[in-house]
């Protein structure tokens, strides 16, 4: 009797807390050991779409915390963006290096037919291209696998993009200029994104501050810098936050942007990929105070969603381009915003974002005719 009361309250409890999302859905194989959770957020400017994600989380309820905050970003960022798209997001509970197989990823790829277009996905931190190609075998709903296999390529390409294009947004608003050289940067994560941006900035002359898990990837970086003729210093997990820069450029997890990092950090700008940057919405309000500008993450890392959406309407280059670059302009007006309604960067972005679902939902609000949709195109 006590056992079947606690489990009926923790189903309320749930249900409560996941009460924004349309739809969660828990994927077990265990012939695969697939242990997934895709969470749907709101499909009111259409059918769901955001990468998977795999990590070794420590337990469930870290993965399903992790989903819901994802998918519900991925609903702003399709706003923001104007992807006829809404937020949705997968989370694999595994480690990346040590536990994928191919078989696991087709069988999520069957947990993603099984929502009958309601869902498309490709990857996320700790996902490749290659993953999904086996993916691919099961649904049409996966994006950005290489073109050989009909999709528009790995879309953290114009991820960094977007965020080269964000760094000059931010240091126009800071520093007057656009210019990426003479500056420090600190850069957490050199994985599919932050790889790129320090590749790209090193070219243009700036001098870097790296830090990664991966000593790899530090290693290969430090050699391109030589290359180059700038330098990319090292700095522990430890350091990353206190270091003297310009501008912090997280691309690695979320929630770096919390109480205690606040207080070490000394950059002017924080301009990243990484999804969910801040740990709560209160603390872009701190950020303000310590005179930090925050460059909204979703705004900023919108150039592999602006690609994979563009795969769904047959992808065009030029066109994924021209949206990726006018990530700079969206930023510049978020900007100014802000400072005219004295309010945060994040409350600017949001209520922009807000403020077009709305007028979606209205405009969807009576029947016209039977149509076909757009993103069946692949149907
Ligand atoms: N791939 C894409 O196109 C997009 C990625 N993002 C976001 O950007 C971020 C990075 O994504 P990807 O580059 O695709 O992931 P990734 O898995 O390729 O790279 C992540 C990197 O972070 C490193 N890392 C892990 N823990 C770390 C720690 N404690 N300190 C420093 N580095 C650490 C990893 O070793 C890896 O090199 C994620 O938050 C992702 O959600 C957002 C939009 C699109
Ligand atoms: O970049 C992608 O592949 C999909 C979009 C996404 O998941 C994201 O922007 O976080």
């Amino acid at each position: 009797m006590n056992v079947m009361k606690q489990s009926v309250q923790t189903t309320e409890t749930i249900l409560e807390r996941t009460h924004e999302h349309e739809q969660i859905i828990f994927c077990n194989d265990p012939e695969t050991n697939l242990k997934a959770i895709i969470a749907i957020h709101n499909t009111t400017l259409g059918p769901a779409l955001g990468g998977c994600r795999m990590h070794p989380y420590r337990t469930v309820d870290e993965a399903l915390e992790d989903v819901l905050r994802l998918s519900k970003g991925m609903t702003y960022k399709c706003a923001a963006a104007d992807v006829d798209f809404g937020g949705g997001k997968a989370v694999i509970i595994g480690n990346p290096v040590t536990d994928k197989t191919p078989n696991m990823f087709r069988s999520f790829g069957q947990f993603v037919d099984s929502l009958n277009g309601r869902f498309y996905t490709g990857t996320d931190m700790g996902t490749s291209t290659d993953d999904f190609i086996h993916a691919s075998k099961e649904t049409n709903c996966i994006v950005g696998i290489p073109e050989a296999y009909g999709g528009g390529g790995d879309s953290s390409i114009p991820t960094a993009l977007g965020v080269i294009y964000g760094l000059k947004a931010t240091n126009k608003a800071v520093f007057s200029t656009t210019d990426l050289s003479g500056k420090t940067y600190i850069i957490q994560g050199l994985g599919k994104v932050g790889y790129k941006v320090a590749e790209q900035l090193l070219e243009a002359g700036a001098d870097l501050y790296v830090s990664d898990i991966n000593q790899e990837a530090v290693k290969a970086i430090q050699e391109h810098a030589k290359q180059v003729g700038s330098i990319a210093r090292f700095v522990s997990g430890d350091e990353v936050y206190s270091v003297d820069a310009d501008i912090f450029i997280p691309c690695a997890f979320g929630g770096v942007i919390n109480d205690e990092t606040i207080e070490k950090l000394k950059v002017k700008a924080i301009v990243g990929s990484a999804n969910n940057q801040l740990l709560l919405e209160s603390h872009g309000k701190l950020l303000k105070q310590k005179g930090i500008l925050y460059a909204p993450d979703y705004i900023v890392n919108a150039g592999g969603l602006i690609q994979v959406a563009d795969e769904l309407y047959n992808y065009n280059k030029e066109r994924v381009l021209t949206k990726t670059k006018s990530i700079y302009t969206s930023l510049l007006e978020i900007y100014k915003e802000a400072e005219l309604d004295n309010i945060t960067t994040i409350e600017a972005a949001n209520r922009f974002c807000e403020k077009r679902i709305d007028e979606r939902r209205k405009q969807n609000s009576f029947f016209t005719h039977t149509k076909r949709p757009k993103w069946s195109i692949r149907k």
